[in-house]
């Protein structure tokens, strides 16, 4: 079968039935999920279009793979290879701490401005927990991709870089408030109205098409006014400029309070919700982490800076069984470059046992099957990832937690879901 490229008019992927999809296996556990994975994309669109349609794998390199090929750990013709062909997939590269070379999967988000990391957060039946009621949580993160702290403009202690910062921000800013300027380190935060605009956009389209109840922005605006403060406030004014007619805002609410008073205020609100309208609302982020786990119902469509939107990626999944089972999408939503990846890292402590859940990059590769429109072949590995769990065959960070269960290897849960699809 001869290999295509996927291509983008108008705003619309054309997906031909042998796209050329560039992957990238991974460090630490990445091979080994990589090889479980591939084999069960494979199985679902065979399945699903019995032999008509075939994902044309091109391996690209990053991270050690690539820093023991080439001396380079993200060589131009990765970045190239993802750019020529909108749509790819990866497994988890490896950071140092405190050090060494700056994430690999944070540039690639930037270098190819992808600029929405889209997360679900949903609990199969039967998946173990550490809440009373996983059902209740059921939501999508949109974390913003390419700004925030994590643009790694910093200065170490020590460094005349420091140094000069530190001088610039006494002498011509008038800071007088730094603890121990001496020792202190700087990291920078950049949040642009429009980075955020983008954002809050993709997620309220995705929250209307998906008739989702309501998009809440999460953000630390009490304490950062002018980076998460004004992510906020951006985010209102956008809802209510762009999507005035579908979205009733709690922006709105409170001015309805201040010249009208509660009562009309509540009726204002119950009217707008009761017509269909999506509900725009904040939260503050350290409330925001106990209301998931007090009240997740209340929550559905996330839309928060990078840092936020990291912890709450992890945090969320532990609710609906932990961080193998939580896929991810890299996504620029106007020029159709999309990275599908897990949520979870390296976990570099279990490289090469053929030991972890699979589920995070499986599912990931159903997301990414969604994205070119391939939903028979998606819905294959929901089938196969819910029937496997329900038998409790699973691996080692369920069966730990389940009753009964049979413990799988990673490829042997990559055969379980095959076997049940
Ligand atoms: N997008 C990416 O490529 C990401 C890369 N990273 C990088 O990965 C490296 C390791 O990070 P670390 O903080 O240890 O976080 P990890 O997510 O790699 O691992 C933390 C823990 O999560 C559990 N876990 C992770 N993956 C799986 C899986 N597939 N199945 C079951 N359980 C899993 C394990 O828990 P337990 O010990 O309980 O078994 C593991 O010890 C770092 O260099 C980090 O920067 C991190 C996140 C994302
Ligand atoms: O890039 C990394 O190493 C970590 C990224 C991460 O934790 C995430 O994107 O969730
Ligand atoms: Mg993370």
């Amino acid at each position: 079968m001869a290999e295509q490229k996927i291509t983008i008019r108008n705003g619309k992927l054309n997906v031909p039935n042998t796209p050329i999809i560039p992957f990238i296996e991974g460090d630490g556990t990445g091979p080994d999920i990589w090889a479980a994975s591939v084999r069960v994309f494979d199985a679902a669109v065979a399945k699903a279009y019995n032999g008509e349609r075939k994902l044309m794998w091109k391996e690209v390199l990053a991270g050690e793979k690539s820093f023991k090929q080439s001396g380079n750990w993200l060589p131009n013709e990765t970045l190239e290879a993802f750019r020529e062909y909108l749509v790819g997939i990866k497994g988890p590269l490896t950071t140092p701490v405190g050090g060494g070379i700056r994430s690999l999967n944070v540039a690639l988000r930037q270098e190819l401005d992808l600029y929405a990391c889209l997360r679900p957060v949903r609990w199969f039946e039967g998946v173990p927990s550490p809440v009373k009621r996983p059902d209740l949580t059921d939501m999508v993160i949109f974390r913003e991709n390419t700004e925030d702290i994590y643009a790694g403009i910093e200065y170490m202690n020590g460094t005349p870089q420091a140094q000069k910062m530190l001088e610039f921000l006494q002498d011509e800013m008038g800071v007088k408030k730094i603890r121990f300027p001496e020792s202190s380190s700087f990291g920078i935060k950049p949040v642009s109205k429009e980075g955020t605009e983008r954002l809050i956009r993709a997620a309220i389209q995705y929250a209307l098409l998906h008739k989702k109840p309501s998009v809440t922005i999460v953000h630390k605006g009490n304490i950062m006014k002018f980076t998460e403060g004004a992510f906020k406030t951006w985010g209102y004014e956008l809802a209510e400029r762009e999507f005035g007619d579908k979205v009733y805002t709690w922006s709105q609410y409170d001015r309805t309070l201040a010249k009208q008073g509660q009562e009309v205020a509540d009726a204002q609100q119950k009217a707008a919700l009761d017509g269909g309208k999506l509900l725009i609302k904040d939260s503050i982020a350290d409330a925001f982490l106990q209301q998931i786990l007090l009240r997740p119902s209340e929550y559905s469509v996330v839309a928060t800076l990078n840092l936020n939107g990291d912890y709450i990626s992890d945090a969320l999944a532990a609710i609906v069984g932990g961080i193998g089972i939580a896929p991810g999408a890299n996504i620029n939503y106007l020029t159709g470059h999309a990275i599908f990846e897990a949520t979870h890292g390296t976990a570099p402590k279990y490289a090469n046992q053929d030991k972890v859940n699979p589920g995070s990059v499986i599912l990931s590769g159903a997301m990414m099957l969604e994205h070119l429109g391939w939903q028979e072949a998606a819905d294959l590995i929901y089938k196969g990832i819910e029937a496997a769990i329900a038998a409790k065959r699973v691996t080692y960070d369920f069966e730990r937690q389940m009753e009964g269960a049979t413990l799988l290897k990673c490829s042997e849960f990559g055969d379980e879901v095959i076997t049940r699809m």
